[in-house]
């Protein structure tokens, strides 16, 4: 009984048993331009992927190959222990690439029902698929009268179809407004709860830090971060530092020689409570003065960066990689 009860509740998703995706010295060239240049990556399950980076940076192209819709100049690439765009990879991957196409005269159910039926899947899938993205009300609409976010969502609704163990998604918010963003954030982490791994990419680094558990930076065509969100956000070199200092007077003037950041007094309450932010290399010196001083730290901590903020920091350098001015940040 204990046995079946423990069927009822999922159990979390296991631990690194094996990759799902596997990818090593990807390159690709369109013409003059190369797009990715030796791309190493490992997806392992049960995980939601950010995949950022500036426009023009390679992300598209790398999803597309996953799908198999490129063809790397070099390297290997496993999806799910198959080639890309086989038919045993293309099974089991759910993908939204761009704009959905669908049938604009056929209503969104409809829509689905031919990709159903195309897929050996039961009529009751496409229920099932239009209740997880909210669509079950509209689904008997005429899809040329959806809005944008509605398509977006459609589009979704396809690539669930079947349970996919692996979703990629490239720029699913693309076009949403707010309320259809955080629609779609829950809709994502919904199944990354449930145990899917998913690829997306998107603009919105304030949602990849909401949605993903890990993130893939990739800058002009290279790999530039991959790891944990926590652990992105926890990287040495941002982050103003909190501290507890007294006596607050010492603690004042010698706070005040450091980076030429005034030093925040933040505790109304407790005045042994400040906030600055010096550069990186200053901590030690600045920590090493303040126990001359006499003054004792009862606690140092390192504010956590935002995800934008790590991004930016990583991503910084002098020529825009198209043209195209950068990342347009609405998060
Ligand atoms: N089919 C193609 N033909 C020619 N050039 C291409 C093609 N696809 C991509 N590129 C170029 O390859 C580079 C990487 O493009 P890609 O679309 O992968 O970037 P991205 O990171 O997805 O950018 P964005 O954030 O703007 O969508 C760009 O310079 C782009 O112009």
């Amino acid at each position: 009984m204990g046995m079946q009860m423990a069927q009822v509740k999922p159990e979390p998703p296991a631990p690194r048993s094996g990759a799902v995706v596997r990818v090593s010295g990807v390159s690709k060239s369109f013409g003059p331009v190369e797009a990715l240049r030796g791309v190493d990556l490992e997806v392992v399950p049960g995980q939601v992927y950010g995949v950022l980076g500036p426009n023009g940076a390679g992300k598209s192209t790398l999803l597309r190959i996953l799908l198999g819709l490129v063809r790397p100049d070099a390297g290997e690439v496993r999806v799910l222990d198959a080639r890309p765009g086989s038919p045993e990879a293309l099974r089991r991957t759910g993908a939204l690439i761009e704009t959905p196409a669908f049938v604009p005269h056929l209503s969104g159910r409809t829509n689905l029902e031919v990709l159903a039926r195309a897929a050996g899947l039961p009529r009751a899938e496409v229920d099932r698929v239009l209740d997880v993205v909210g669509l079950r009300d509209r689904g008997g609409d005429r899809f040329a009268g959806y809005s944008l976010g509605m398509g977006q969502r459609l589009g979704v609704a396809a690539a669930l179809l079947g349970s996919p163990p692996l979703l990629i998604l490239d720029e699913p918010t693309n076009g949403l407004d707010p309320e259809g963003v955080a629609g779609m954030r829950t809709l994502i982490r919904d199944l990354g709860a449930a145990g899917s791994t998913v690829l997306l990419s998107s603009h919105l680094l304030g949602e990849v830090q909401q949605i993903c558990d890990r993130v893939v930076v990739i800058d002009r065509g290279l790999v530039i971060a991959d790891d944990t969100v926590t652990a992105i956000r926890n990287r040495p070199g941002g982050g103003a530092l909190e501290l507890w200092a007294a006596p607050s007077a010492q603690a004042r003037s010698v706070l005040a020689q450091y980076a030429g950041t005034e030093p925040v007094e933040v505790g109304e309450p407790d005045e042994r409570h400040w906030r600055v932010a010096p550069a990186p290399d200053d901590i030690p010196g600045l920590v090493r003065a303040l126990v001359t001083a006499g003054v004792d730290i009862h606690e140092l901590r390192r504010e956590k960066q935002s995800l934008e903020g790590v991004f930016f920091a990583l991503t910084e350098h002098d020529d825009t990689n198209d043209g195209t001015g950068g990342l347009g940040v609405t998060a």
